[in-house]
């Protein structure tokens, strides 16, 4: 593969620095090289500088390279979307019509439809159908800039259907150009059968899903959906001191629709991170700040859901690290659209469109802990990179709902554009 050699960018915004999530004030900081420059050899970046410093750097080598003008636009990392139920069967969006004819989603999903309808789909593709769907959808966050997503299993609700979406997931990993960083999710939802019964489901998660997700190796992250109706603090609490004796990393969906003590659960079991977080109460938000638990919003899901969004404001004010995803599924967000998240976290929760950039970069890629090689351009990472048609970060936030995307490296390889 040839080097590939970025110059001239207006902005190159490497968002360099301190590796790891950026808390608070450190949120508004891009590190931005004007008239930028990246060299990527062998799919990892090998310089950032200025156009100047690598002309010199590279004055020899000038003809080996791929040349991308970059005069005018704007450079960024490659876009990471840290939550995402990716592979699924099926679509849902009758019940879009439902909810804007009166129904709410907890009424949908209490009724039998809902994640339990996606889970009636799910068990019914094979293996092959959940790969061909999710991996048309990888192409379709590709074109709008992202380059890692985190998926979660879910849809299953019985080992086998869990254990054929992780699989699903790992092909992809292995034929398609995007990386899926995976998550079980087994504890998504009381299956139907366990209705009444629910701490037997819990047991059924936590002594037969959970040691043979571990065993293959088909999981970093143990979330759970802790909410009113669906799992308790305690259900939730035992599913993720599990899930760690197992090696897997604590994620909660906290604090969705009711306030419900998500966040602070997330902050005791020390998960790295939590997810929603519509209803947190104060108490929450101070716990997650003082554990250092990253909060991952999704203002695409509050708003399909007509929801008020999160607190990004005051969760960065009070000195968190924010990240933001799609959070694309079939039921509260069928959107594959980073772009229109970040805008939205500007919109509904009053984030910096500096902010928003961090949050959909470094701090998503240490969200699903993949912040060794994505998240930022520098040297050793990944050569992660999309060049935009537009020439300012504020720009990207401003000219709101429109795809901006003009090229997309994976690894140094060009998969968009
Ligand atoms: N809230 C729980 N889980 C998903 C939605 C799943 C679905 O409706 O299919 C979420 O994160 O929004
Ligand atoms: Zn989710």
């Amino acid at each position: 593969m040839k080097p590939v050699w970025i110059k001239h960018a207006k902005e190159l915004a490497t968002i360099s620095g301190e590796n790891g999530p950026r808390k608070g004030k450190d949120m508004s900081n891009l590190s931005i090289i004007e008239d930028g420059s990246v060299w990527i050899e062998d799919g990892k970046i090998a310089a950032v500088g200025t156009t100047e410093e690598l002309e010199k750097q590279y004055a020899s080598r000038a003809n080996e390279a791929d040349i991308v003008d970059a005069t005018g636009r704007l450079v960024t990392p490659g876009l990471v979307d840290p939550h995402t139920h990716i592979v699924y069967g099926g679509s849902r969006e009758k019940e879009f019509e439902m909810r804007l004819e009166g129904a709410t989603y907890m009424d949908i999903m209490n009724a039998g439809g809902g994640i339990h309808a996606t889970s009636r789909m799910t068990r019914e593709a094979t293996e092959d159908e959940l790969v061909e769907q999710a991996s048309r959808r990888l192409d379709s966050f590709a074109k709008h800039g992202v380059t890692t997503v985190e998926g979660k299993s879910g849809y299953g609700l019985d080992l086998e259907t869990e254990l054929k979406q992780l699989r699903a997931a790992k092909r992809l990993n292995e034929q398609h150009a995007l990386e899926i960083v995976p998550t079980f999710m087994g504890a998504h939802a009381v299956p139907r059968e366990y209705k009444g019964n629910e701490d037997a489901f819990v047991d059924l998660v936590i002594d037969e899903m959970l040691p043979v997700v571990a065993e293959e190796k088909l999981a970093v992250f143990n979330d759970v959906f802790c909410e009113k109706d669906v799992f308790t603090p305690e259900q939730s609490e035992r599913i993720l001191e599990a899930g760690k004796k197992h090696g897997l990393t604590p994620k909660i969906h906290a604090d969705e629709i009711a306030s419900y003590g998500g966040a602070e659960l997330a902050a005791k079991v020390g998960a790295i991170s939590a997810e929603h977080l519509l209803k947190a109460s104060d108490q929450g938000i101070e716990d997650m700040a003082k554990a250092g638990v990253i909060a991952c919003l999704l203002p695409a899901t509050a708003l399909f859901l007509r929801e008020e969004a999160a607190k990004g404001r005051q969760m960065i004010d009070s000195g968190m690290a924010v990240a933001i995803s799609t959070d694309c599924n079939p039921g509260s967000s069928p959107t594959t659209s980073m772009p229109l998240v970040m805008n939205l976290a500007c919109i509904s929760m009053r984030m910096t469109p500096a902010e928003a950039l961090v949050a959909a970069t470094i701090n998503a890629a240490s969200a699903i802990k993949v912040e060794d090689r994505a998240g930022s351009l520098e040297v050793g990472k990944q050569g992660d990179v999309v060049m935009w048609d537009i020439g300012s970060y504020q720009e990207l936030q401003y000219l709101f709902g429109v795809n901006h995307v003009d090229k997309v490296w994976k690894k140094g390889q060009l998969i968009v554009g």
